[in-house]
């Protein structure tokens, strides 16, 4: 019999993940074990999953080591990979301060979209520095059904169509990815939000997130939402000399969003961890084989 091997479940406005902590690097996570893993009825369910690993041990991070001792290997459900991940970085962070490798402050993360700094409480939100939203020229339209609506090209290291809209129920049950267009907006595929307005500088919306379906909420997402709605707004920080915050409600909870007059731009919500327990590891051998 193989050796257990741990897991947490964690939680950013009810965006979830299984966390595997691997120090080392030593565990073998192939696309078909991180899927098993995320099933929500065969396996431990989450939308995504946070493989923790040192930077220095990981060929993808190790530039980064001198930075960030940790890296964020994050997968999407399905087992792809992705640049980076709003919430789960929050999480991710959440999860090293009750593993007592950090302590409250500030922390420096390494993911594939590079480093990111953390600013955690013991029981309170934790803030992101998210980066510098990129926006792509050209029309991009996005469709449900028989609805079709032009989206916004936001890039926060990963790639969104953001579309305004007069109600979120026209997005429909998004089971499957909303079709785009052109494709070569998104090569490597798109997460796409939908956008209704609340009130001044708050807007909610629903995701579908490539590689793991309509999720609850999504970190990177509601910033492109913030950045989006600001543009249409007519609001630039880096002009107006004034940052800018948005309120961006999602099914699972709310974030709020403030773009710097540097373009910076920082998320603050919740990053919850919700339980903790072993891995039966000829399970997920036979499950990845
Ligand atoms: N839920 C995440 C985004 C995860 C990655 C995304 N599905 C992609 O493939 O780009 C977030 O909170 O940002």
């Amino acid at each position: 019999m193989s050796t257990p091997i741990a897991f947490l479940k964690g939680h950013g406005t009810e965006n979830d993940f299984v966390i595997i902590p691997d120090p080392d690097n030593a565990i073998d996570l192939p696309p078909a074990a991180v899927a098993a893993l995320c099933d929500r009825r065969a396996g431990l369910g989450g939308d995504g999953l946070l493989h923790v690993v040192r930077s220095a041990a990981h060929p993808e991070a190790k530039a980064m080591a001198a930075e960030a001792e940790w890296f964020m290997d994050y997968r999407n459900g399905d087992g792809s990979v992705a640049e980076m991940c709003g919430n789960g970085v929050r999480v991710f962070a959440r999860y090293l301060q009750r593993a007592g490798h950090v302590t409250e402050g500030d922390l420096a993360v390494a993911t594939r979209g590079g480093v990111k700094t953390v600013h955690l409480d013991k029981d309170g939100d934790v803030t992101v520095g998210m980066g510098k939203a990129r926006l792509p020229e050209g029309d991009v339209t996005v469709s449900v059904g028989d609805h079709s609506w032009p989206a916004r090209n936001v890039n926060m290291g990963n790639p969104h169509a953001v579309a305004f809209v007069d109600d979120l129920a026209h997005a429909g049950d998004l089971y499957s990815a909303p079709p785009f267009s052109p494709a070569s907006a998104y090569p490597d595929g798109v997460n796409v939000e939908f956008v209704v307005d609340r009130g001044p500088a708050h807007v909610a919306m629903r995701v579908h997130e490539r590689g793991s379906g309509e999720t609850r909420s999504c970190g990177t997402g509601a910033c492109a939402v913030a950045v989006a709605t600001a543009r249409r707004d007519g609001t630039d920080p880096a002009v107006t000399g004034t940052p800018a915050t948005y309120t961006v409600d999602v099914p699972g909870g709310t974030l709020v969003i403030t773009e710097r007059t540097d373009g910076e731009i920082e998320m603050t919500g919740p990053a919850v961890i919700v339980a903790e327990g072993v891995i039966d590891a000829d399970w997920l051998e036979n499950v990845a084989s």
